[in-house]
């Protein structure tokens, strides 16, 4: 069983396209410094407003940095006034599309359902989803985090195949980790991601809960990264504000040599 580890930085609603050039630019220049060895997939997630300037300097450089976007419309085209189909975001070249995070949830009221037909846009266009889930705090306070956060994923998984669910990506981010400086403990990331895994198990196989790949998110650094990564069934991270800056977001792309 061999997961190849992701690292995503989701830069929120941060960097114009000139920012994000250089980000990039900067990113790679880390990672070569570092001899990275792209053993672990480098994932940026910038605004829409970006892509079109990440994809011209990836391609310029010929870097092996991927790329993808924070959301996704449910339609194809049309009336559709402020929205971005999945078609556009695939012509930019994208491979991965985030949907379902907990401030999408939160200010747009994504439902469940909303999410997992996002999913199916993404994966039916080609990319791949990166789906979110996670539970908020009075949640975990009345114990029932891992119930709920199962819950979010089966309903975003209903439809998928057994070989579709396979190329799936889960990021699980407590909502009272994000932005807070808050991080959840090796073992409360590891609780979560492995009680995600059991559940592909029980609704595919144990071949497809082995090939999916789960990711924390939720405060991650350069400095937690590697404890996080030590857990069994955690393959990556969904990295927020620590992937805004070049340096620190290579380190922890290269979390095995830290
Ligand atoms: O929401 C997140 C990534 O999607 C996490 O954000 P932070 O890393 O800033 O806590």
């Amino acid at each position: 069983m061999t997961r190849k580890p992701i690292m995503a930085g989701n830069w929120k609603m941060n960097m114009d396209h000139l920012e994000a050039i250089q980000l990039v630019q900067g990113l790679a220049m880390e990672l070569s410094d570092r001899n990275f060895d792209f053993s672990t997939e480098v994932v940026v997630i910038p605004p829409f407003t970006d892509l079109r300037s990440v994809q011209t300097t990836v391609d310029g450089d010929n870097l092996k940095i991927k790329y993808g976007a924070q959301d996704v419309s449910l339609f194809e085209s049309g009336a559709y006034t402020g929205e971005v189909s999945a078609q556009m975001l695939k012509k930019l070249g994208c491979s991965y599309v985030v949907v379902g995070h907990s401030e999408r949830r939160e200010y747009h009221n994504e439902s469940d359902e909303l999410v997992g037909q996002k999913a199916q846009v993404v994966a039916a266009n080609g990319m791949v989803p990166i789906i979110c889930c996670g539970e908020v705090l009075e949640i975990r306070k009345e114990g029932n985090h891992v119930s709920h956060v199962v819950g979010q994923v089966k309903a975003a998984l209903q439809g998928f195949t057994s070989d579709q669910v396979k190329e799936l990506v889960i990021a699980y981010e407590p909502v009272w980790a994000i932005g807070t400086g808050e991080v959840a403990t090796p073992a409360d990331a590891e609780e979560v991601c492995k009680a995600i895994r059991e559940l592909v198990a029980a609704l595919y196989d144990q071949d497809v809960a082995d090939a999916i790949r789960i990711l924390y998110g939720g405060s991650v650094n350069s400095k937690n990264v590697k404890e996080l990564m030590a857990q069994p069934d955690v393959d990556g991270g969904l990295v927020g504000g620590a992937s805004l800056k070049a340096d620190e977001f290579a380190k922890i792309a290269d979390y095995q040599n830290l």
